[in-house]
């Protein structure tokens, strides 16, 4: 049984937000009640089915048969529940059998092949950066890093060329550039065509920018501008010049005919949801995420026009996805954690930070399966769910059913949220320039 009154007494953050021994019952329920509609279940199925008749085996698991009393023992396993109960089972129980029929179902066809192709990673010199350089190296890709500072890409250049799949057939390149500076994004996508044959790059993954946490009023206003220009600027200067380079025109004959090119953000679930410390850094995210639904829709003209094949159209489909990670534990991460105000660390406990080769490669699952906004474990995916609104579905079940579900959770999640800010300053009183408390 949900325990919904335990849980509003306990506050979520007690439970770690999330208890598989309040749900796992409740989620059984059904599956119950489908055990092979043994009436006396008292016994266990396997001893059942051995001692059963071949014939009359047949004859109950005969679809039709099954069906009417899959319902009928349904029926009469839910008439001491409540219709409420009986929903939100029902509900948690098709996420399951939809979540397991995705993974294993049939059509898993790969959306971002990268063998042979060649991708720029922006901020591939540590961190996700370089754990996403690193795995689609062992993909096949060729790839390009570019960050500021020469020695961690050079450092990354040697680890990727450790990890090619075909260390003989792939290259490795990088290039040192300020993305904050658009002439420099214009001279990269320039650089990479002629360092690529005068092919333009097949993927760009934006995953440059670091996060400087404090409250807002103690964060100096140039700080909060810089964090703009380190967040959202690095991405939309990157993303202006490699599509002004993918969306020229070109006549058919120069139309790429099978190769899609694919646009990659990397935002933070705190676009999704906030919390109190970030806010030099949030509104950047917040800001890329529009910035991506908007290109999503955008990007539609121009596939449109390549899809026509007549006349001047764009080279190639262009793809627009964005990832949402928790915390990462990078170089920057351990960067952040020192001017961290003491109340952000304890409103994001909840989270367990994920190593960057873990990111990276469930990042690129996601998108090999063709999804377009991408969380990295189940608190992000909640996290999405709740704020999905406008953005395109990568699943219209999954994702109804998710936001739902979210909407729920979060209904208690962010009242607890501003009440555990207000406690703190009750106990703490305001907090020193450093954001620990000041008493
Ligand atoms: N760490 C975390 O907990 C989370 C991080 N993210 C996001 O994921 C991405 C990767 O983060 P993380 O793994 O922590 O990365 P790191 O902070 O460890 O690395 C950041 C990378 O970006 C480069 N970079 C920073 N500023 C610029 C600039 N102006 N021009 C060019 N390159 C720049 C850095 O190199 P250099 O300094 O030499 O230029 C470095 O390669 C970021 O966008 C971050 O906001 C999202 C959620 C959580
Ligand atoms: C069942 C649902 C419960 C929901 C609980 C909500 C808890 C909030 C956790 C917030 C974690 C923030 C991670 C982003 C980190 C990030 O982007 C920075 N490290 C910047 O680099």
């Amino acid at each position: 049984m949900l325990q919904f009154h335990a849980l509003k007494r306990q506050k979520w953050s007690d439970l770690g937000y999330f208890s598989v021994t309040d749900l796992l019952p409740q989620v059984c329920l059904p599956f119950r009640c489908c055990a092979f509609h043994f009436e006396d279940n008292q016994q266990d199925a396997p001893a059942i089915l051995s001692k059963m008749d071949p014939r009359e085996l047949i004859a109950r698991f005969h679809p039709p048969q099954l069906f009417s009393s899959f319902f009928s023992s349904l029926h009469s396993s839910y008439n001491n529940t409540s219709t409420p109960v009986l929903g939100a089972s029902t509900l948690i129980c098709t996420i399951i059998v939809y979540t397991i029929a995705k993974m294993f179902g049939p059509g898993s066809r790969n959306e971002f092949n990268v063998e042979g192709q060649t991708v720029v990673i922006t901020g591939g010199s540590e961190g996700m950066g370089k754990a996403v350089a690193l795995e689609l190296s062992a993909k096949g890709a060729n790839v390009v890093v570019v960050a500021r500072t020469v020695s961690k890409l050079v450092t990354a250049v040697n680890d990727m060329k450790t990890k090619a799949a075909n260390k003989f057939k792939q290259k490795f390149h990088y290039i040192s550039a300020d993305l904050t500076d658009p002439a420099e994004c214009e001279r990269i996508i320039a650089e990479v065509t002629t360092w690529n044959s005068g092919a333009a790059p097949d993927v760009v993954w934006c995953c440059a920018g670091f996060s400087r946490p404090g409250f807002f009023v103690d964060v100096p206003i140039q700080e909060h501008r810089q964090q703009m220009d380190t967040v959202y600027w690095t991405a939309a200067n990157t993303a202006h010049a490699t599509l002004r380079n993918w969306l020229q025109p070109v006549l058919p004959s120069a139309q790429m005919k099978t190769t899609r090119r694919h646009l990659i953000f990397t935002c933070s679930t705190l676009a999704f949801v906030p919390i109190t410390g970030y806010s030099p850094y949030s509104p950047g995210k917040a800001a890329i995420r529009s910035l991506s639904d908007t290109l999503s829709q955008e990007i539609e003209m121009y596939n449109g026009a390549y899809k026509r094949h007549r006349g001047a159209a764009p080279a190639a489909d262009v793809r627009i996805h964005t990832v949402f990670p928790m915390g990462i534990l990078s170089p920057g991460f351990d960067n952040e954690e020192k001017t961290k105000p003491e109340l952000t660390k304890k409103l994001e406990e909840a989270d367990k930070p994920q190593a960057p080769a873990d990111v990276a490669k469930i990042a690129i699952s996601a998108l090999e399966r063709g999804e377009y906004l991408i969380t990295t474990n189940f608190i992000g995916s909640m996290m999405k769910g709740t704020s999905l609104g406008a953005s395109p579905k990568n699943s219209i079940v999954g994702d109804t059913l998710l936001s739902c579900l979210s909407h729920l959770v979060f209904l208690q999640v962010i009242p607890d949220l501003r009440n555990k800010a207000f406690t703190w300053g009750k106990r703490n009183g305001l907090p020193s320039a450093n954001g620990t408390p000041a008493s």
